[in-house]
């Protein structure tokens, strides 16, 4: 993992983690993703937007461990502050395919989180995925990707990518995936400390919402943008003062906001070059580095 282990990043060191799970207990890792661009390129009839998106997993991930039970419940054993624990995903995901599957094990639910909150890095959507993936073996499930995808939709947009597990062209809501073979690449990515609620950006009515869809072949060009981006800046005005400092830097192959926002991130094919550039935040700035995946680290499990 190549995240810097400097005052501005939100790495734990691995002692720290260490503590956070009991002893022994294997761990699973929930990776954040990057919108590489995100087109708006219509409505469907219940409001939900078409999209066109490219996925990009990276190496800065939360952490989840399972204890199965044998008496059907299903318990976060550290809640996220500020968020009650049946609205935590991992806990509506176990839910979800204890209920479908019409199994009766339960499980005790150990979620460390690195990955910022409401970010547009997909964090809840990744903790849902590891969720499903990993308690679709322990509970003897065993149903295919596509099965476990389309469970993952009732969860969220964005679920069913972490699921699938490549790096993807998506389109429709975010589940119709196009696997996409992306060059090595490292990110700086900030973190502004402002939250904006997919559903608001969404609902916005500045939004374009016409873009007009590009082929798979348009992206390995280089085209694409994010349409959330400008209204985003607008919502929340520190989204643009910091998408310009990364405009500024040198070496960079693609500068964007990710998802609905407001995590914003600069693309580089060296690692160097990334790191010179992570050196030169700000003091008032804050944010990490982190290496492009070539697929979700639980593709095989
Ligand atoms: C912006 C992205 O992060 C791009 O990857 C995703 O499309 C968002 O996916 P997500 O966080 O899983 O979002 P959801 O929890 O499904 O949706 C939250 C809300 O955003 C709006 N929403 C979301 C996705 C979409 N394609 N169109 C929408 O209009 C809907 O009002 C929805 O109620
Ligand atoms: N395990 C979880 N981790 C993070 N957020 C969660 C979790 N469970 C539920 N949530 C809720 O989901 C919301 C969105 O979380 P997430 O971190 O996935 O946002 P995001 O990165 O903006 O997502 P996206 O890119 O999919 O729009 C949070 O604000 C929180 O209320």
């Amino acid at each position: 993992m190549l995240v810097i282990d400097i005052r501005k990043t939100l790495k734990l060191n691995s002692e720290v983690e260490a503590s956070l799970f009991p002893s022994g207990l294997q761990t699973f890792p929930a990776p954040a993703k990057l919108n590489l661009f995100l087109h708006v390129v219509g409505r469907r009839a219940d409001g939900y937007h078409l999209l066109q998106t490219t996925f990009r997993f990276i190496d800065f991930s939360d952490r989840l461990a399972f204890t199965v039970r044998s008496d059907g419940i299903i318990k976060v054993m550290n809640p996220l502050s500020d968020l009650p624990e049946v609205d935590n995903l991992c806990t509506r995901a176990a839910k979800l395919l204890r209920d479908r599957s019409g199994k009766t094990l339960g499980v005790e639910i150990y979620l460390h989180k690195q990955i910022p909150m409401g970010g547009g890095l997909g964090g809840g959507s990744s903790d849902a995925a590891t969720t499903l993936i990993v308690l679709n073996r322990l509970w003897g499930i065993n149903w295919d990707r596509a099965r476990l995808m389309m469970l993952g939709l009732e969860l969220g947009a964005d679920v069913p990518v972490f699921i699938y597990g490549e790096n993807a062209f998506a389109e429709g809501v975010g589940e119709k995936l196009t696997q996409l073979a992306l060059p090595p690449a490292w990110y700086v990515v900030l973190t502004p400390p402002v939250h904006i609620l997919t559903a608001d950006i969404f609902a916005c009515k500045e939004l374009t919402r016409n873009t007009i869809p590009i082929k798979i072949s348009a992206f390995s060009m280089g085209a694409g943008h994010n349409d959330l981006e400008p209204v985003a800046a607008r919502m929340q005005p520190i989204v643009g003062d910091w998408l310009q400092w990364l405009k500024q830097q040198p070496g960079t192959s693609k500068v964007g906001m990710s998802g609905s926002g407001a995590c914003l991130f600069a693309e580089f094919p060296e690692a160097s070059s990334a790191l010179k550039v992570f050196e030169r935040i700000p003091v008032d700035m804050c944010g990490f580095m982190a290496k492009g995946l070539a697929e979700h680290p639980l593709l095989h499990f």
